[in-house]
């Protein structure tokens, strides 16, 4: 007999950021009490920014407020818990207790020489307590649920906070351990956003990336359709927190989907659509708030003629590069700045070149642009500009490019037939005395 087809779910901090929301996610589970279904999690809320806090400060000797943060977060956790269940049931309150213990520990060490290794033993805590709230409380309410690993599931590289997905060792663990957990009748409930290296050391996906996750079981589960729940209609026209009168797009292709998430609309983590066009597994953004509405599908069928849509992707920095002894920027050149790129893992969103200068548009983060500045510094002077933002606009009208523009300064501006990218900074208001 054929399986039964198989969804997952991804439910991200938004739909799990209070005990009231959790409850909301249980309504929307109890309707398909029954079904094959794989349900990733992120931690709830802002969890993941807290514990970056709570990593930074550990790692900077500050122990004293590493210990105070997690404390705060285990105390709103367990009030969280008392809200949802009454009472705390016991079990749950040990498996919380041993998952903060284990960070505690932690500190009693001293800071390891590698960041990102201990910013993943930290912050990969959210999506484990995340997860094992949901589950116990989807059984309290009748859903019967595996709580699952997914460290045992999803091996990476040890690239830590970026950890490389390796697809053959991942595809073998996630095909022995789930189908078993479905044919029980439960629904399979694990975490988003982390992994662990075949040492068994935890890794991170990057930032936001339990999409990717819910991408990755579906992948290799075959998944008949993948879903994301999330606080708006669907995937909107521009991001609603910036822009006024978006509206929602009811199909998109792949292709524009990666277009669009790569570039900064955050609806979606970016790697999330590549597994899923590979199998031809239909992505649904769905509402959390109102379940039955459609959302936007996304699939290779949609059409080709969309609307003007906006990705803005904050915290830029430009990093203009020239020769000190004033020779052409040649390919030579390029292929040099193009390896320190890679070491000091910088993502670069646009570049540009002149004769004797080369510019390159990369997300601004820890100190990554100084130490690549550092280690081309013997044979190209560099200046860099920060706070910027790069807007990105497909299927542009001039109307549309013109109204990003109003009250910027453009520092770069590149164009494409469907593509128009600028890298602007707030003009700074200048107030006449009294
Ligand atoms: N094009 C877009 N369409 C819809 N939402 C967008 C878009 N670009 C950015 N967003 C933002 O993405 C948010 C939802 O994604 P996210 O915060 O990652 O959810 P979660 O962390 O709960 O999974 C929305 O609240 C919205 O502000
Ligand atoms: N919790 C992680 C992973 C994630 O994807 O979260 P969310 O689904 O809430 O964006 C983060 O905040 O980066």
């Amino acid at each position: 007999m054929l399986a039964q087809p198989l969804n997952v779910f991804k439910f991200g901090g938004a739909s799990l950021k209070d005990a009231a929301a959790i409850r909301n996610v249980a309504n929307i589970l109890k309707a398909y009490k029954g079904k094959r279904l794989v349900i990733v999690v992120s931690a709830m809320g802002k969890t993941t920014n807290a514990l970056e806090v709570v990593a930074r400060a550990y790692t900077t000797g500050d122990t004293e407020t590493a210990r105070r943060k997690l404390s705060e977060l285990h105390n709103s956790t367990m009030t969280t818990v008392k809200e949802l269940f009454g009472d705390t049931p016991e079990e749950l309150a040990a498996s919380l207790n041993d998952l903060f213990v284990s960070v505690e520990w932690v500190f009693e060490d001293e800071p390891n020489e590698s960041y990102d290794y201990d910013y993943d033993q930290i912050v990969s805590l959210g999506e484990l307590v995340s997860s094992q709230v949901v589950a116990a409380y989807l059984k309290h309410e009748d859903l019967p649920t595996s709580w699952l690993d997914a460290r045992d599931c999803i091996i990476t590289d040890n690239t830590y906070r970026e950890g490389w997905v390796q697809w053959p060792e991942t595809q073998s663990r996630i095909s022995n351990a789930v189908p078993p957990l479905l044919d029980e009748g439960n629904f399979v409930l694990t975490q988003g956003f982390i992994g662990s290296t075949t040492e068994n050391f935890t890794t991170t996906l990057g930032r936001e990336g339990s999409d990717y996750s819910a991408a990755i079981f579906s992948y290799c589960l075959d998944a008949e359709a993948m879903s994301i729940w999330k606080d708006v209609p669907g995937v909107l026209t521009a991001d609603p927190r910036l822009f006024e009168n978006v509206s929602k797009v009811d199909r998109l292709s792949y292709k524009e989907a990666i277009e669009m998430t790569y570039y900064g609309a955050s609806i979606i983590h970016p790697k999330t659509i590549k597994p899923l066009q590979n199998k031809s597994i239909p992505l649904h953004v769905r509402s959390f708030i109102d379940p039955l509405s459609p959302g936007t599908e996304i699939t290779s069928e949609a059409g080709d003629t969309y609307p003007p849509m906006v990705a803005v992707e904050k915290e830029q920095a430009l990093v203009n590069i020239s020769t000190r002894d004033f020779s052409f920027v040649a390919e030579h050149h390029i292929r040099e700045l193009f390896e320190h790129i890679t070491t000091t893992r910088l993502q670069v969103n646009m570049m540009q070149n002149t004769a004797i200068s080369f510019n390159v548009v990369v997300n601004d983060i820890d100190d990554r642009v100084e130490r690549f500045c550092k280690l081309i510094d013997k044979d190209f002077k560099t200046t860099v500009d920060r706070d910027l933002e790069l807007i990105t606009v497909r299927h542009y009208t001039n109307e549309v490019a013109e109204s990003m523009r109003r009250g910027k300064v453009q520092l770069l501006e590149g164009r494409m037939p469907l593509t128009l990218q600028m890298v602007v900074k707030e003009i700074p208001v200048i107030r006449r005395k009294r």
